[in-house]
């Protein structure tokens, strides 16, 4: 079972693994023409009724399957608007072919032909609210006609996801469907077939450019605040996390830290609102506190970066997540302490090897092993009731049911601080998206930053390179 949104995204990620949308559209084709010989002999006549997206350039390749029969194409809409270029070079590839084709501007003028077979290619999972004119019309006569209607991916009208129809849709006999099932489609009185388009498996199980997509099209939070929990021993990583934050989107990062290495990490960055509390380290005094800002604010916490082992640090780590209720990454030497404790809160932990098998899970003998052990990582996220981002060459993201592989990254990310980094970006695009997503999402643009800088930097990356190219890896690449 796919959504329409997740579909998306992994049409983008196969486009991107070099099967473009083109080819997919090659296949869907191919396949709605096989539909139509499973319900009537060569030589009937199938009507093709297409809107303007990618749903009707299915409909236009499938024309081209069926040339034994006696087709008409009935584009809705002027030609000019047809919406993608792929859908445009299938309609002119039947102009050319000299294939009976009509453009149909005027509902009023709309007449569907007498046929065997109508093909509703009018509108896919790119339909938003209820059909408009002409196709509200064609959905009528669709629907008064005694021909079999074969719909395309999902009947006009009807939304992939529910199965719900904001006013008219089109009520098919068969639905051939791509790559997976559709939600909506289980509701409907009609014939469903899945038909494998050549999506490579790589496409769902890699995290990859079309992952990016909830990001690319605009949906930040308003007010998205993320607040380290961080420093003590260390200084440098709740400045990297913190700053990262930003470059993925957070409003406002905060820091609170030691007093006496507050300042230091303020020097470090104009950018951080650092907020110091008392003692030379994390300790459970001051978690009531630290949680009542958290919460008020409902700030994406990152508890760890820096903030060490001491044995009063991760008690104090341990009464945090007790009496948190609200979203954190995880990350660093909190990370043992998870299991340990009851918590209300939604975590994303980001561990490497080592903090793995330290949490509980899998115990893997080398970096380069993590991804063929993904089924356990999966157990251990399930056992745990957290998103889990098992880091090394390939990282693994799993909630307990989704599983997806990250590949992104270079060499010279094994530089100290590019895990504070992905902690950090996390934090911020979990500030806008739900757990797993963000996970998947930074995990990726933490990998695809240092590909973008490895002409520049190869083995001698530095974290702090990372938070330059970060927004380009999470918005502008080329590569989505
Ligand atoms: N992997 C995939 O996702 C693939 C998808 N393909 C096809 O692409 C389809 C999705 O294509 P698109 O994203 O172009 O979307 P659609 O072709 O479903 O619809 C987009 C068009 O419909 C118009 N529209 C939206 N709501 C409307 C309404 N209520 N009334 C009238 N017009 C409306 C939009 O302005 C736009 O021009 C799928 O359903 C499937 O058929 C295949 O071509 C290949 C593979
Ligand atoms: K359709």
């Amino acid at each position: 079972m796919i959504s329409s949104e997740r579909m998306a995204q992994v049409d983008a990620n196969a486009a991107a693994l070099g099967v473009p949308r083109k080819q997919l559209m090659e296949s869907s084709g191919n396949a709605v023409a096989r539909e139509v010989r499973a319900v009537a002999d060569p030589g009937a006549r199938v009507a093709v009724v297409t809107g303007r997206g990618n749903n009707g350039g299915d409909g236009f390749v499938a024309v081209r399957f069926l040339d034994d029969y006696d087709t008409s194409v009935h584009l809705l809409g002027r030609e000019e608007t047809i919406a993608t270029d792929i859908a445009r070079e299938n309609w002119a590839a039947l102009r050319r072919g000299d294939y009976a084709t009509e453009t149909v501007t005027d509902s009023r003028a709309f007449e569907l032909p007498e046929c065997d077979v109508v093909v509703d290619a009018m509108l896919g999972t790119g339909v938003t609210g209820a059909l408009r004119e002409p196709e509200a019309t064609a959905a009528e006569r669709i629907n008064e006609s005694d021909a079999t209607v074969v719909a395309v991916d999902v009947p006009s009208g009807v939304d992939a996801n529910t199965g719900d129809a904001d006013g008219t849709a089109v009520e098919a006999d068969r639905v051939v469907t791509f790559h997976d099932r559709k939600p909506g489609l289980d509701s409907l009185d009609a014939e469903v077939a899945v038909a494998d388009i050549g999506v490579p498996a790589a496409a769902e199980r890699f995290v990859g450019p079309g992952d990016m997509l909830p990001v690319r099209q605009g949906s930040g939070a308003d007010d998205a605040r993320v607040y380290v929990v961080g420093g003590g021993p260390y200084t440098g990583a709740p400045a990297l996390a913190a700053q990262a934050a930003l470059r993925a989107g957070a409003n406002l990062s905060f820091v609170a830290a030691p007093g006496p290495v507050a300042p230091q990490i303020q020097g470090y960055a104009e950018d951080l609102i650092v907020q110091s509390y008392e003692g030379e380290r994390l300790d459970p005094e001051q978690v009531p506190d630290l949680v009542d800002t958290a919460e008020s604010y409902d700030d994406v916490v990152v508890l760890g970066p820096g903030l060490g082992n001491a044995d009063e640090t991760l008690e104090a780590a341990e009464r945090f997540l007790a009496e948190f209720s609200g979203r954190a990454v995880v990350d660093a030497d909190a990370l043992p302490v998870v299991p340990e404790v009851e918590t209300d809160a939604t975590l994303v932990c980001t561990p490497n090897r080592k903090e793995l098998a330290k949490m509980g899970g899998p115990e893997v003998e080398s970096a380069d092993a993590l991804a063929d052990r993904a089924d356990e990582i999966e157990a251990f996220a399930a056992e745990l009731g957290h998103v889990v981002v098992a880091k090394a060459e390939d990282d693994v993201i799993s909630d307990g049911e989704r599983t997806r592989v990250s590949k992104a990254g270079t060499s010279g990310m094994t530089v100290g601080g590019t895990g504070d980094t992905l902690a950090g970006a996390t934090a911020g695009l979990f500030a806008a998206h739900d757990a797993f997503e963000s996970a998947c999402m930074a995990t990726y643009a933490n990998g695809r930053a240092a590909e973008l800088l490895d002409e520049e930097r190869h083995d001698g990356l530095l974290a702090s390179d990372l938070l330059d190219a970060l927004p380009r890896a999470i918005w502008g690449d080329d590569d989505a």
